[in-house]
């Protein structure tokens, strides 16, 4: 299991090894000793899983407000998407600052989203099932979105007209959101 750096200094893309045979695939998903060696110390309390029907399914920017936030361990069982994080911690100096990852179930890759980033995906072929553990409970008061196309934030999404959530349709920009971490 491999855990690499991106451009955010606390997100991180965990590539499990695989073990390929005659008969598929063996992989651990995941391993609390490797990740607090890599110092990704967070508890998980719950597994989330979600399936969408079609490719060009949006969901997001999703974040709960503190002190319900969540640290995300998101990884793709079947399909593919397109995985943005969005810095939206006040006084960072990659605050409103998105980047976005290719997770497949061809890649593997995980992606670890720690407490102050707003998530959302793209998913990129039909029949896409995104599993994720998350280190606090769901909080529907606490439940917050940054509209996905805000513009400050400059995401290269994969399409132009998304499926979406009536929730997810209207959402805030960044700027007004209610944000505190
Ligand atoms: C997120 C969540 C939703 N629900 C319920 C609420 C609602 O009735 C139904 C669907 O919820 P949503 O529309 O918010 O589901 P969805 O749009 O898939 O929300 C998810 O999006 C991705 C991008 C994330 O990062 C996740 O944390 C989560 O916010 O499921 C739970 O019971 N527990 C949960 O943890």
């Amino acid at each position: 299991m491999k855990v690499i750096k991106t451009s955010f200094s606390d997100v991180f893309i965990i590539e499990p090894t695989c073990f390929v045979d005659h008969r598929g695939f063996f992989m651990e998903s995941y391993n609390l000793k490797v990740f607090s060696e890599n110092n990704i110390t967070n508890n998980f309390v719950q597994d989330n899983q979600s399936l969408s029907i079609e490719a060009g399914v949006i969901r997001g920017l999703h974040y709960q407000l503190s002190p319900k936030a969540q640290s995300k361990l998101v990884r793709v069982v079947s399909g593919a998407i397109y995985d943005v994080v969005v810095d939206i911690r006040r006084g960072s100096s990659s605050f409103g600052k998105a980047q976005g990852f290719i997770l497949s179930e061809y890649n593997q890759r995980q992606l670890f989203i720690p407490k102050g980033f707003a998530h959302g995906f793209c998913t990129l072929v039909a029949n896409t099932q995104v599993s994720y553990k998350v280190d606090e409970y769901y909080c529907p008061t606490n439940d917050r979105g940054i509209l996905w196309n805000d513009p400050s934030l400059n995401i290269d999404w994969p399409i132009s007209s998304p499926i979406l959530s009536d929730k997810d349709k209207l959402h805030p920009t960044l700027e007004e959101a209610d944000i505190n971490f």
